[in-house]
């Protein structure tokens, strides 16, 4: 493997051609970005499920979750993301929170604070 101060390293083989191993930079670039996104959506989500057990609100809002599903179709009809994709991947991410929200909430009800620490 070649390496060159500043660039992305690849961890790809010396035969795969240059313009595939620097595409594949930008994909793993932009895979790094997503994960440090999603980290921060479940931390901040993490909080919400503290709210809502202590406020005794249910863990899902079918009508926040519609809100944000039109605007995100719309969003991605705008960047040129299916729309269709666009809201399964959101309703993947929304249901995990649902069952966190769940599981603090349960660990709320058996006194057993908020999981937070
Ligand atoms: O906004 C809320 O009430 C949340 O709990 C966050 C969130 C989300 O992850 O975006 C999760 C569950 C709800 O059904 C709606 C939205």
């Amino acid at each position: 493997m070649t390496t060159t101060p500043g660039i992305h390293r690849s961890n790809e083989p010396d035969e795969v051609p240059a313009a595939l191993r620097s595409a594949r930079a930008t994909i793993d670039n932009i895979d790094a970005a997503l994960v440090h996104l999603l980290a921060e959506r479940f931390r901040c989500t993490q909080q919400v499920g503290v709210m809502k057990a202590e406020m005794h609100l249910p863990p899902s809002d079918p009508d926040r979750e519609d809100r944000q599903v039109a605007r995100l179709r719309a969003l991605a009809e705008e960047a040129g993301l299916d729309p269709v994709f666009a809201e399964k991947f959101l309703k993947f991410i929304v249901d995990e929170v649902i069952r966190h929200h769940e599981d603090i909430a349960e660990a709320r009800a058996n006194g057993g604070g908020t999981l937070q620490s």
